[in-house]
């Protein structure tokens, strides 16, 4: 599906290894046995793709781009149409998209794939098509990267855009983060994790992640995120103010994308022109959110967080945020009559 963004500031996300994602609840993991599932999901994701269905969720104007082959590439280019998520991806002529197992039995356990071999013409073609991002937009260069890339490649990117008023955001692991903040990009976000084997620490709270936010700063990234899981999460801004917010209990349902929504939710707020502190409390909603949901939240979730969230901090919440999830469940009431109603005229005519 193609595009124009005629004067409105797009969010483009980049995923080189998108995945489907399939998620299966085995009670038992006995190696060496057949262990069974007891149930199954398939989500589309990949880092990128998750974040551009997170703000697809929010109305906000998001393109995913990255590189898709084969039959799960398809699935995947038919499921963004199919949700309205406009897509620019590349094909490969040989292989498949991975498809990563998400093991969500008694500890979640994951295997995710390598991915397909992407030939150098192919990069190219990636390279010539990002022409179309442009003053105002922002482009997120999220997730790994199959190993037939090199390791510079987000830099190559933001290399080959600069200049020209993107804002580039990169959440990525280990070296290929600290390869591309070497390119000063306005937001990284790795969790407390990630961070630990960054600079060889355990920092578990968001305060004991805020020298390391500061060393990140030093190699060039503008604005920090960390996420610390049930420990809430960090963010030091551009400006040198450190902001922190807590989680809110809920009952996990699988946090796979969770960390991607935290990136959606807080792009979406500072594009709305929101301050950084609204926007990481917008963002830890989203991340919660969806690590209480199937696949990525849906927006009556990520409303109810976002008011417990309020309310755990005793805080007041911004008029226009309260306005906004007044008008979104407004908007679901209408929706459920609609529904409602269509089902109620199907069930006269079948009589
Ligand atoms: O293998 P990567 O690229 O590091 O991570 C990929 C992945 O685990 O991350 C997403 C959640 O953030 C999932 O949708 C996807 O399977």
């Amino acid at each position: 599906m193609f595009f124009c963004h005629g004067g409105i500031a797009v969010i483009y996300t980049m995923t080189l290894n998108p995945a489907l994602d399939y998620v299966m609840q085995p009670n038992t993991l006995d190696m060496g046995f057949t262990n069974r599932s007891q149930a199954e999901e398939l989500h589309c994701g990949g880092n990128g793709i998750n974040v551009s269905t997170l703000l697809n969720e929010l109305d906000m104007v998001t393109v995913a781009m990255g590189i898709v082959a084969g039959f799960t590439g398809d699935y995947l280019l038919s499921d963004l149409q199919k949700q309205g998520i406009p897509s620019n991806f590349v094909k490969l002529d040989s292989g498949f998209t991975r498809i990563n197992v998400k093991l969500d039995g008694i500890v979640m356990t994951m295997v995710n794939g390598m991915g397909p071999r992407i030939p150098e013409k192919k990069v190219d073609e990636l390279l010539r098509r990002m022409d179309v991002v442009g003053s105002g937009d922002t482009l997120v260069l999220t997730g790994s990267i199959p190993n037939s890339l090199p390791e510079d490649i987000y830099t190559r990117l933001m290399q080959q855009l600069a200049g020209r008023g993107i804002q580039f955001v990169v959440d990525a692991p280990g070296q290929l983060l600290m390869e591309a903040i070497k390119a000063h990009p306005f937001l990284i976000k790795p969790n407390n994790h990630e961070v630990g084997r960054i600079f060889n620490a355990t920092p578990e709270t968001p305060e004991e992640c805020i020298p390391f936010a500061q060393k990140l700063q030093e190699n060039g990234a503008r604005n920090v995120i960390v996420s610390c899981g049930g420990s809430g999460s960090l963010l030091l801004d551009e400006y040198g103010e450190t902001h922190i917010v807590p989680s809110v209990k809920i009952h996990l349902v699988n946090a796979t994308g969770a960390g991607d929504s935290m990136v959606g939710g807080f792009l979406a707020k500072t594009t709305q022109g929101f301050d950084y502190e609204t926007a990481l409390i917008y963002a830890s909603a989203c991340g919660t959110a969806t690590a209480a949901s199937k696949g990525i939240a849906k927006r009556t979730t990520i409303d109810r967080v976002v008011g417990a969230l309020y309310k755990k901090m005793g805080r007041k919440m911004p008029a226009a945020i309260a306005e906004e999830i007044k008008a979104n469940h407004a908007k679901a009431e209408i929706r459920e009559k609609d529904w409602l109603g269509t089902k109620h005229a199907h069930e006269k005519e079948d009589k």
